[in-house]
């Protein structure tokens, strides 16, 4: 189906299943209380163990790309306890299907390989050359929380995405359910949950279960087209600290938007978008000095756009992923269907004054 990236398309759906396998284990165990009760244990293993995962399978199968990952090693080179608790799980943590796993490569040798693969994602990025981005758990606090999360993976050419790659262990397989916000806090029923996102330039975008062993089959997503802005729904961040919601409020009333935000954590925002579930969704700076990460929006953004949608800042220029490991010259994210996209702009631009 796909043609020139369709190995890098693969290998990133494959390093993302087998990212959401220990995450998804972290979340049950902590869950039934397993792993330890303190908020920010699970996370941070669920965050080292998925990134050394994926960073293993991109070391084994394109060994010359750049990687900008979120997190870095420094914690777990002082930390034993920690160091040995994840490395236990990323051992562990395999694929069901044997040619699946194979593809991946051997993994991380040791616990002294396992911080080095955690900070080969240290890359600046920039203009040049092949950079993956990786949020290995995007929307940390929805993950603690049993809402929305996602593992997020971008491949970036010369600054552009070419590749993106949405894990949401949480979000209801199928296409056409209505937005969704998570399964809650101490409950473990994943049942028809789980579903990967995927987009190469060009080429459109897709979704398909997110299961434990070879890719199954995907179906093609697109944004709906949205008829009258009365029925349109948008989605926001849950923190309040990440987006400005009562000017969100302001700009959908503008638009006639009669139904209250979804707050909803992480890129599943842009997934669950660009498969219809929803129609726009709203990232308004809460502050003048706090630059957007490109591991949070380089894969939503290629989904979204391959899905029909378009993405622009609030001064409506494209997403700059070119500009090193932050979105150093764009403010917030409107992401809306192509049709409509000026006029929620004009909206946005309106009410925040600009
Ligand atoms: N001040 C501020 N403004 C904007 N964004 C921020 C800010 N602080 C953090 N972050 C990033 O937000 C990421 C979480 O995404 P969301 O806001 O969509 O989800 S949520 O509401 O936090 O659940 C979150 O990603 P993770 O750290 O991977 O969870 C952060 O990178
Ligand atoms: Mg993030
Ligand atoms: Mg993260
Ligand atoms: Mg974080």
């Amino acid at each position: 189906m796909t043609t020139i990236y369709a190995r890098e398309l693969e290998i990133a759906q494959l390093a993302v299943q087998r990212a959401a396998i220990l995450t998804k284990r972290v979340f049950r165990e902590k869950a039934k209380g397993t792993v330890s009760k303190d908020d920010a244990s699970p996370v941070t293993i669920g965050d080292f163990g998925a990134q050394a995962l994926i960073i293993s399978a991109l070391r084994h199968n394109f060994p010359h790309d750049d990687i900008v990952a979120e997190e870095e090693a420094s914690a777990l080179r002082e930390d034993a306890k920690l160091r040995g608790m994840i490395w236990g799980l990323v051992r562990e943590t395999k694929l069901e299907d044997v040619a699946a796993e194979g593809l991946l490569g051997r993994g991380v040798r040791d616990e002294a390989d396992l911080l080095d693969v955690l900070d080969r994602g240290k890359s600046a990025g920039g203009r040049v050359g092949r950079v993956w981005t990786i949020d290995p758990i995007d929307g940390t606090k929805g993950f603690l929380r049993g809402g929305q999360y996602a593992i997020a993976l971008g491949l970036l050419e010369d600054g552009d995405v070419k590749v993106g790659v949405l894990g949401c262990p949480n979000l209801p397989v199928d296409d056409e359910a209505p937005l969704d916000v998570g399964i809650g806090e101490n409950q473990t029923d994943e049942e028809g949950r789980g579903v990967i996102f995927s987009a190469v330039v060009g080429e459109g975008a897709w979704s398909r279960p997110l299961g434990t062993g070879a890719l199954q089959e995907g179906k093609k997503i697109r944004m709906k087209d949205i008829a009258d802005m009365a029925n349109a729904s948008f989605c926001e961040s849950v923190e309040a600290g990440h987006s400005n919601q009562s000017e969100a409020a302001q700009i959908a009333q503008k638009l006639g938007i009669t139904k209250p935000s979804v707050r909803m954590d992480s890129q599943a925002k842009y997934g669950s978008i660009a498969r219809g579930a929803g129609d726009i969704y709203l990232r308004l700076p809460t502050s003048k000095t706090y630059q957007e990460k490109i591991w949070d929006h380089a894969a939503g953004d290629l989904i979204v756009r391959e899905a029909g949608g378009q993405v622009t800042d609030t001064k409506g220029q494209r997403l700059d992923f070119g500009a090193g490991r932050t979105l150093a010259s764009n403010s917030g994210v409107i992401a809306a269907p192509a049709g409509v996209h000026s006029q929620v702009l004009k909206a946005v631009q309106d009410v925040l004054g600009l």
